[in-house]
């Protein structure tokens, strides 16, 4: 072969998995040497876990090696105007790594566009592509082709800008032999024209076509040369055949040096196999002959502008549509889900939580009416007259008071609404057995003496007593509505008795609340905290499962191997959920405060920023885990696992007075206890945000966002790939 300029060196390149000194840590690339020329079609050949896939990856630029060298068309991968990864190159990996629920058209346009293609050349592309592909019809969605349609509209998607080099891990897997055989002939065009490719296959067969083959094993280079060249120095008639040889050759001296010609040399015994050696400032490699050429290259725009319409539909697609559902389809639903999660769950608890029990059953054991000459109907009996003054010694008669309690029961609507069923029960022991089998909530007994032993009290007797039952939050409602009920009876009998009706009375009087009012309801209490966890928890869940569902199905990876920074996907992303996350509060703010009635003091749309925030506090986090975590189910166990915890810390089901210092301190900490307490205050105090308790809730959950956003910073950042 005549020499050429060189369009990959790959100079003893050096790459483990998993941390040093740990069980998982494994040279994948050892000493490996690599050099394709331009213009030729290089085929790269080794079993499956040899190490082809991390190769290309570390040509792309998206991995890095722990020791060696490589370059790509003149410069290093990942380096400042290299175009690498970027439009010099066209990736096809291994995965499909398109959007599912993109058309045939839209995945190969997405990809013309992100290089900047302008529309009629991507037009004409794709025309030619689909021809020479046999791609299915433009309309049909990428989740409903086959794997072997898919395949080859991933190899068009990699075609489509007509790159400098290709790259093509596995492209003809899964596809007939005819086809194939069309886009080797493809292939051989493309490098007549200029084009270098690298192309990965199972089938070493067909690497008949190729200019030259890379034998790869156990992470080394066992030979580099022409097929015809293997074979006559292999001396073989295949070349499975020559594989198998130096295969063997290799089991036998494991000590041997990776070659850049077919016929290796022994490795000095300093040079482990396992241990690579670092290389990395050490070599000068000849790329004098490829300089020249790289200054053509260069003046290639690789001031490629973002294209911001490609990654916006990209984005637009994935949040619209994403959870598919098991069988692909998905219609939408991501959308629908953003939109109608916030009502559903501000509905659900404005209608489930702070309203007072209902259809509540209670056993009375009145003794004192079952002892009368009526027995219990006597407290129907209209004529009757439980207290009767006597005006000569300004004294009273009482008489069967009990009446009058039930009577005040009722009155207070108690009976009506939330009791609507007093039972009359015999004996005490028979009301217990109903309330300990579940039938009743309750059980009051009036005992036989309760009116003279009320009126020797004056009237400040243990009027209802036992009252039996099992949930503690209905037991306190019940007693609360008693008291009231008490209350309410006490003044009447001593009213009717002439004396001052608030003798009888508790000597504390709650005056009107400074703020809020008397009657203030759980439902307010807690509402303000329930609106910013939902806020917070539904951008963290959605953007944790879209982030993390585009990498693994290798989407953005791809996408950053065309030259998308995954920083600028990461802008498009942050923008448009903001956009949904602004729908969200606005809803929330409407069903909550127009809907439910929801008092608020102080300002609206302080409310709304703050929630606003909250949201895009949650979409921060949410970044997080899906950097952080890598997979489904590990962000769903963290995002529900955060969850519980700061809902109960949070101070919206228990105040955080009852908590012990430290888990106070823990609470505060967390990203919306402090901001709950400040929504509070605003709509309860009407307090503005230029007091302390309003923007510290500000203050807290910017900070979070910083934080969170920082750690996703350095991760990316230092995260080797
Ligand atoms: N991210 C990773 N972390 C740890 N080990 C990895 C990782 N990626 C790959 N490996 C391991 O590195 C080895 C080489 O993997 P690689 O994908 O490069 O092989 P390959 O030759 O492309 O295989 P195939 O032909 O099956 O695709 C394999 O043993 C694989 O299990």
């Amino acid at each position: 072969m005549a020499a050429r300029p060189a369009a990959v060196v790959v100079e003893r390149a050096c790459k483990h998995y998993g941390r040093p000194n740990k069980s998982d840590h494994k040279p994948v690339l050892v000493h490996l040497n690599m050099t394709v020329e331009r213009g030729i079609i290089y085929g790269l050949l080794g079993p499956s876990g040899c190490g082809k896939t991390t190769l290309l990856s570390c040509i792309v630029g998206r991995r890095s090696l722990d020791s060696g060298n490589i370059w790509v068309l003149g410069g290093r991968p990942g380096e400042k105007g290299s175009g690498v990864p970027g439009p010099r190159v066209g990736y096809m990996p291994q995965d499909i790594a398109l959007v599912g629920e993109f058309t045939v058209r839209d995945a190969i346009y997405y990809f013309g566009r992100i290089y900047g293609m302008k529309t009629d050349k991507l037009k004409e592309r794709f025309h030619f592509l689909s021809t020479l592909l046999e791609l299915p019809n433009e309309g049909r969605l990428i989740k409903s082709l086959s794997g072997g349609q898919q395949r080859r509209v991933s190899l068009a998607a990699a075609l489509v800008h007509e790159p400098e080099l290709l790259i093509l891990d596995e492209p003809t897997v899964g596809l007939d032999p005819v086809l194939r055989e069309r886009i080797w002939e493809f292939l051989s065009e493309l490098a007549r024209a200029g084009t270098t490719v690298i192309i990965t296959t199972h089938y070493i067969d067909e690497t008949k076509q190729a200019h030259k083959i890379g034998l790869l094993r156990d992470g080394q280079l066992l030979a580099e040369d022409s097929p015809e060249e293997i074979l006559r120095k292999f001396d073989c008639d295949t070349l499975e055949d020559a594989f198998l040889k130096l295969a063997l050759r290799q089991h036998q001296m494991p000590r041997r040096r990776p070659t850049l010609t077919a016929s290796p040399d022994v490795i000095p015994e300093s040079m482990s196999n396992d241990v690579c050696y670092q290389s990395r400032d050490s070599f000068n490699i000849v790329t004098s002959s490829t300089d020249s050429d790289d200054n053509n290259f260069s003046n290639i725009s690789l001031r490629r502008k973002l294209d911001l319409k490609a990654t916006i539909t990209f984005q637009v697609l994935t949040i619209k549509e994403r959870p598919k559902d098991c069988s692909g389809r998905s219609k939408g639903r991501g959308l629908v889900f953003s939109v109608l999660f916030p009502i559903i769950q501000i509905v659900a608890f404005f209608s489930a939580v702070g309203h007072d029990p209902r259809d509540l059953r209670l056993a009375v054991v009145n003794e004192e009416a079952a002892f009368s000459p009526l027995g219990l109907d006597i407290c129907k009996n209209s004529s009757l007259k439980p207290i009767v003054r006597i005006e000569e010694d300004d004294t009273c008669e009482q008489y069967m008071l009990s009446c009058w309690f039930l009577e005040e029961m009722e009155k207070k609507g108690l009976y009506q609404a939330s009791i609507t069923n007093i039972l009359p029960y015999n004996t005490s022991e028979e009301a217990k057995s109903a309330v300990s089998t579940g039938k009743l909530y309750g059980a009051l007994r009036f005992h036989r003496n309760f009116s003279s032993a009320l009126a020797e009290r004056l009237h400040d007797g243990d009027v209802p007593d036992d009252v039996l039952e099992e949930n503690h939050q209905i037991r306190n409602f019940i007693k609360s509505q008693l008291y009231k009920t008490y209350s309410a009876f006490t003044k009447r009998s001593m009213k009717a008795c002439g004396r001052v009706e608030d003798l009888a009375q508790m000597p504390v009087r709650f005056e009107d609340p400074i703020y809020g009012s008397m009657e203030a309801q759980m439902m307010w209490f807690m509402a303000p905290g329930v609106m910013i966890t939902i806020i917070f928890f539904l951008p963290a869940m959605v953007t944790s499962t879209l982030m993390i569902g585009d990498r693994l199905e290798g989407v953005w990876e791809r996408s950053a191997v065309a030259g998308v920074k995954p920083r600028e996907m990461l802008h498009v992303h942050i923008a448009l959920q903001a956009a949904v996350i602004l729908l969200q509060t606005a809803e929330m703010m409407a069903l909550a405060y127009g809907g439910y009635a929801l008092p608020s003091r102080g300002s609206l749309a302080a409310c709304a920023l703050l929630l606003f925030l909250q949201g895009v506090c949650g979409m921060c986090y949410g970044f997080l885990l899906s950097i952080y975590c890598s997979s489904y189910s590990m962000s769903f166990f963290v995002v529900t696992g955060s969850f519980y915890p700061m809902i109960l810390l949070c101070g919206i089901l228990w105040p955080l007075e009852g908590m012990s210092f430290g888990l106070r301190i823990i609470a505060l900490t967390l990203p919306f206890t402090i901001p709950s307490n400040s929504l509070r205050d605003i709509m309860e105090k009407g307090a503005s945000i230029s007091e302390p308790s309003v923007y510290h809730g500000f203050l807290v959950t910017i900070a979070w966002t910083i934080v969170t956003l920082s750690l996703c910073s350095l991760r990316l950042k230092f995260k080797k790939t």
